[in-house]
């Protein structure tokens, strides 16, 4: 018996080598990607690729692997990244014919009956349900609603005053958080959810983030078939499970949010006011039938609102505000340029509208360089490339390739963005050209899947970088900035002191 058992131990041994070195010769020698160079150990197994990411700085070893290797390297079996900065039109442009990769399933909504629109792969089903609240999302209906978001900046200043007041220090990047989650809950449910009054974690929900997104990325990078398993083996996990349960609490939430401005029997929407879920809810309640829009489908935007406005929102104003105090003369320009529109009446005494703060253009400059110098997100955005296969920057591309930019990697070249790209110099963005520059910044995205909320992001930017500076003097305490990345590239801490501005 022990014989057989050991036979069969061997069999089972020596089967798998053969099917894995199968596998490499195949891969290395007769796979339609095996021209494409990257590191030996990419191309055989998307393991290579994911301990890369594991490592936190995915964005920086792209950039390192494009500088070793070239304009195009395979990153995994089936999957190229390129950093000609032409391929951004050609793969993420509007009928480029490029569809979004099984890497985005990881992160689907666990409510309705179509895909949430981040994770839609199907560009006729994405292109019909996103028209459908398109006009929600309008910059018409952002500036309406942009004294809910000066209500969220006033508790904001009213905290760094007795943050003043008691000389604490604060991670300024925690409190950007904190910031962008109260005024998504303010825009879109008409409540704070009640970080910047509580000053902390509310339902402990950010570190749930912390771990879910990475754990979602990692999960997004492997086959589909191994999701389930790794997912499974997660679920051992105590933080997981802890992650996943305030998952459910705040998915719990956003539904019972819906569910209550719904009257039984009654066709119209119960809310004083006409926040964004109010919006989206007359359209179910006006044209609901027609087009096929159902509360399940209500529940699927508030959700998405939820996850794709808060981090994001927050690490692009960390960053700006971090970038312009780590450089005192940049500091002091940006500070001139605020006092100076408040002294003239350009902007409001109490608040700054985005309009107005879209004419102060040395800031405008200093909120685009942020977006060049440290896109939010870590990694290329996935496509999968036509059946039919298509060329991309001069070569053949076998239909079905997974293929991305990295953002990071194509705002980090000096033919487009002039010398020193390592740098932050707002100048760029006041140069003739600088119009083309923004063209390679995929800070938003591109094409017809460009963030839905990038008007909201950018107004509550805009507008609360100046109302910030002009009441207090922000002081960093260390001018390095730790970054981890798995989807986001984000600040780990931005310690700053803040003084009362006299
Ligand atoms: C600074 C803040 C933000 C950044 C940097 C950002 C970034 C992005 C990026 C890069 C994409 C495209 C992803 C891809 O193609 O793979 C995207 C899509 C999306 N974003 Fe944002 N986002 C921000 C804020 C928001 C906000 C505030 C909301 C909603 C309230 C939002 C909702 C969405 C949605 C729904 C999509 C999917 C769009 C589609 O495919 O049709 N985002 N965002």
């Amino acid at each position: 018996m022990e014989i057989y058992t050991k036979q069969f131990g061997i069999y089972i041994a020596g089967a798998s080598a053969f099917y894995y070195i199968a596998w490499i010769i195949y891969s290395r020698i007769f796979h339609p990607l095996a021209k494409f160079p990257g590191p030996f150990w990419a191309s055989v197994s998307c393991a290579w690729l994911i301990r890369q990411v594991c490592g936190g700085h995915p964005e920086r070893v792209q950039k390192r692997l494009h500088d070793q290797y070239g304009p195009i390297v395979r990153v995994a079996p089936n999957e190229l990244i390129f950093s000609d900065p032409e391929t951004i039109k050609s793969i993420y442009g509007v009928n480029s014919g490029f569809t979004k990769s099984d890497f985005y399933h990881a992160f689907r909504a666990p409510v309705g009956r179509f895909p949430d629109h981040f994770s839609s792969d199907n560009q006729k089903v994405h292109a019909e349900r996103r028209r459908i609240v398109n006009p929600v999302y309008s910059l018409h209906n952002v500036l309406e609603a942009e004294q809910y978001v000066d209500g969220c900046i006033d508790v904001l200043l009213e905290q760094f005053s007795d943050i003043a007041d008691k000389k604490e220090c604060i991670d300024l990047h925690e409190w950007s958080r904190f910031f962008a989650y109260d005024t998504v809950g303010e825009l879109f449910f008409s409540k704070m959810f009640g970080f910047l009054r509580s000053r902390h974690d509310h339902l402990g929900f950010m570190a749930s983030a912390d771990y879910l997104i990475p754990v979602m990325t990692l999960s997004a990078l492997m086959p589909t078939y191994l999701r389930p398993v790794f997912m499974l083996i997660g679920m051992l996990f105590p933080s997981l499970r802890k992650a996943v349960a305030a998952l459910g609490t705040l998915t719990d939430a956003s539904n019972q949010v819906v569910a209550e401005r719904v009257q039984p029997g009654r066709n119209e929407v119960k809310s004083e006011r006409s926040d964004f879920i109010t919006k989206v809810l007359q359209i179910y309640f006006e044209k609901g039938r027609k087009v096929d829009y159902d509360i399940d489908d209500v529940k699927t935007e508030a959700w998405s609102a939820f996850f794709g406005g808060g981090d994001t929102t927050a690490i692009y104003l960390s960053t700006t505000l971090y970038y312009i105090l780590k450089d005192a003369e940049i500091y002091r320009r940006v500070q001139e340029e605020i006092d100076q529109a408040t002294e003239e009446g350009r902007i409001g005494s109490t608040h700054v509208t985005y309009k107005e703060a879209s004419t102060l253009s040395y800031l405008q400059a200093c909120i685009k360089e942020a977006a060049r110098i440290h896109p939010v997100v870590a990694l290329p955005m996935p496509r999968k490339a036509p059946p039919q296969g298509c060329t991309l920057s001069g070569t053949w591309i076998p239909g079905g390739t997974k293929v991305g930019v990295n953002s990071y990697v194509t705002a980090h070249n000096a033919e487009i963005f002039g010398p020193e790209p390592e740098k932050f110099k707002p100048e760029r963005w006041l140069e003739a050209d600088a119009d083309k520059r923004g063209r390679y910044i995929l800070q938003f995205g591109a094409g017809s899947r460009t963030c839905m909320g990038k008007n909201i992001a950018l107004s509550e930017i805009y507008k609360v970088i100046p109302e910030v500076l002009r009441s207090y003097r922000l002081e960093l305490v260390k001018t390095e900035m730790e970054t981890t990345g798995f989807w986001f590239f984000k600040p780990k801490t931005i310690s700053v002191r803040i003084f009362r501005r006299t």
